[in-house]
């Protein structure tokens, strides 16, 4: 059984009152009896402030990105180890926004997927299709190409640790979803591409869908039997509509 896990990335937003607003938000109605995990991936500098929110509760915490060195002249990079040791249990690895907008390709993707693993940290390893890619029906190629790259340089046995978050270039940020049938179509594929070389892995991997996820649909998606959970973008910067969802997932 895998539990679910409901991760907010709140890519480059926030400032002290903001954050303060927002963790007493969640904090407040975080019900302690949830059975979903609940995870919050502030900026890098916000870190430690969010560290010292959480107090108690049941939130972890993960970066949103890190370095593919583990130390160095390496000027503005950040550690694994650096993240693990400011308390965070999680880091986002190959994000499409990295991926396009900072040119990090499947290589260096796996090598720092290598890095987080080292640092004891969880890799979300973010995989998913532009819309052009999409139209001309080579998803699952784009897709089974992003997890391979990490497979070959680590091995299989390594995603035992990594947890891998689907989403649809073309439903990040934009309000288009991505339907629970396309969803869950890919989610499905994924585990079958997984069961092929392991069959434990590929059952106890979680896979989370990211894409204009919100309340308003995170029950459906959520339904869905290959989908573990969400990665969230912008409804994680509102506390209402994040903890709705983290209820929705039990
Ligand atoms: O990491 C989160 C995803 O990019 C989804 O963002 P979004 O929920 O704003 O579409």
């Amino acid at each position: 059984m895998r539990t679910k896990l409901i991760a907010g990335n709140w890519k480059m937003h926030g400032s002290k009152p903001f954050i303060e607003s927002l963790m007493k938000g969640m904090t407040e109605q975080l019900d302690a009896s949830l059975e979903s995990d609940v995870l919050v991936c502030p900026p890098t500098i916000y870190i430690p402030f969010v560290e010292s929110l959480i107090g108690d509760h049941k939130i972890a915490l993960g970066g949103q990105n890190l370095s593919e060195q583990a130390q160095g002249a390496y000027t503005g990079e950040v550690s694994g180890d650096m993240l693990k040791d400011n308390g965070c249990q999680y880091v986002i690895v190959g994000h499409s926004e990295r991926r396009s907008l900072y040119g990090e390709m499947d290589v260096l993707v796996a090598h720092k997927v290598g890095k987080a693993i080292e640092s004891e940290l969880t890799p979300i390893l973010c995989v998913g299709e532009t819309l052009e890619q999409r139209e001309k029906g080579t998803t699952m190629q784009v897709v089974q190409q992003q997890l391979d790259a990490v497979i070959d340089a680590l091995g299989i046995d390594a995603l035992q640790q990594v947890v891998v978050a689907y989403e649809p270039v073309w439903a990040i940020g934009t309000g288009v979803t991505a339907s629970p049938e396309q969803a869950q179509e890919v989610h499905s594929a994924i585990r079958a591409h997984l069961r092929d070389k392991n069959a434990q892995i590929a059952e106890e991997i979680k896979i989370l869908y990211g894409g204009s996820m919100k309340a308003a649909n995170a029950e459906e998606l959520l339904a869905q039997p290959d989908i573990d959970g969400g990665l969230i973008g912008g409804a994680s910067l509102k506390a209402d509509e994040f903890i709705a969802i983290c209820k929705i997932a039990g």
